[in-house]
């Protein structure tokens, strides 16, 4: 069974939002003679490498990521390429692409994961796109930008897209090496009780022949 790992290596140096904290490791019990492990301290943004918002992160009155339902984080999900455009996604370039769907779209922007460089200008996802997956049926989307909305976004238009349509989100897909297709996600959220984002492990697999035509 092939697994697509579409998750960024979460290491010192990894770039994040701008202002945002910076990912760091420090070792608080260290292996030894008087010691029998290693032990290590994280200080990271929720919204680090590949993640999901919560609802919380959009809207105060949302949910924080560990109460989130998670059914939207595993199932069938189709991906869908919009190298070939620039600027915010638009509806017109899922055109003819979203027959059969499953509930879940990934959508890749870019040919080359920027692994170790912050993009300002990546494409952000215009929020008609978000009413039309919507249309579609889809309760998640998924994107290799780190977000939905511009860098300098302050009215977060597709984030309230999605709220308005209780959709959930995943940010800093990584998405290069995956054909365009319909696959199984798992992309569970870690049980942050209280925060407004959450990292995740982020697979695709084959569908199995059965629900090929499921959602
Ligand atoms: N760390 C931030 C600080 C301020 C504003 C945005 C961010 C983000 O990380 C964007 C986020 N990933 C989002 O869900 O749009
Ligand atoms: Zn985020
Ligand atoms: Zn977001």
């Amino acid at each position: 069974m092939t697994l697509w790992d579409i998750t960024q290596a979460v290491r010192p140096g990894i770039p994040v939002w701008p202002g945002d904290t910076a990912y760091q490791e420090e070792r608080v019990w260290t292996l030894g003679p008087g010691c029998p492990v290693n032990v290590s301290r994280l200080t990271l943004s929720t919204h680090t490498g590949t993640h999901a918002d919560a609802p919380l992160h959009y809207d105060a009155a949302g949910l924080p990521i560990g109460a989130v339902d998670l059914v939207p984080y595993l199932g069938p999900c189709r991906l869908i390429d919009v190298t070939a455009g620039q600027g915010p996604v638009e509806p017109e370039e899922l055109s003819g692409r979203l027959d059969d769907a499953p509930p879940r779209i990934l959508l890749r922007t870019y040919r080359h994961f920027p692994h170790d460089s912050w993009i300002t200008a990546f494409r952000a996802i215009d929020c008609a796109t978000i009413e039309r997956l919507a249309a579609a049926g889809a309760r998640l989307i998924g994107v290799d930008a780190p977000s939905l909305d511009p860098e300098e976004s302050k009215d977060l238009r597709a984030h309230d897209a999605v709220r308005r349509n209780v959709m959930a989100i995943l940010e800093g897909l990584v998405l290069d090496a995956v054909p365009e297709g319909d696959y199984e996600l798992i992309a569970l959220p870690l049980k942050l009780a209280q925060a407004d984002a959450a990292p995740v492990r982020a697979i695709l697999r084959a569908l199995p022949m059965a629900t090929r035509a499921g959602a």
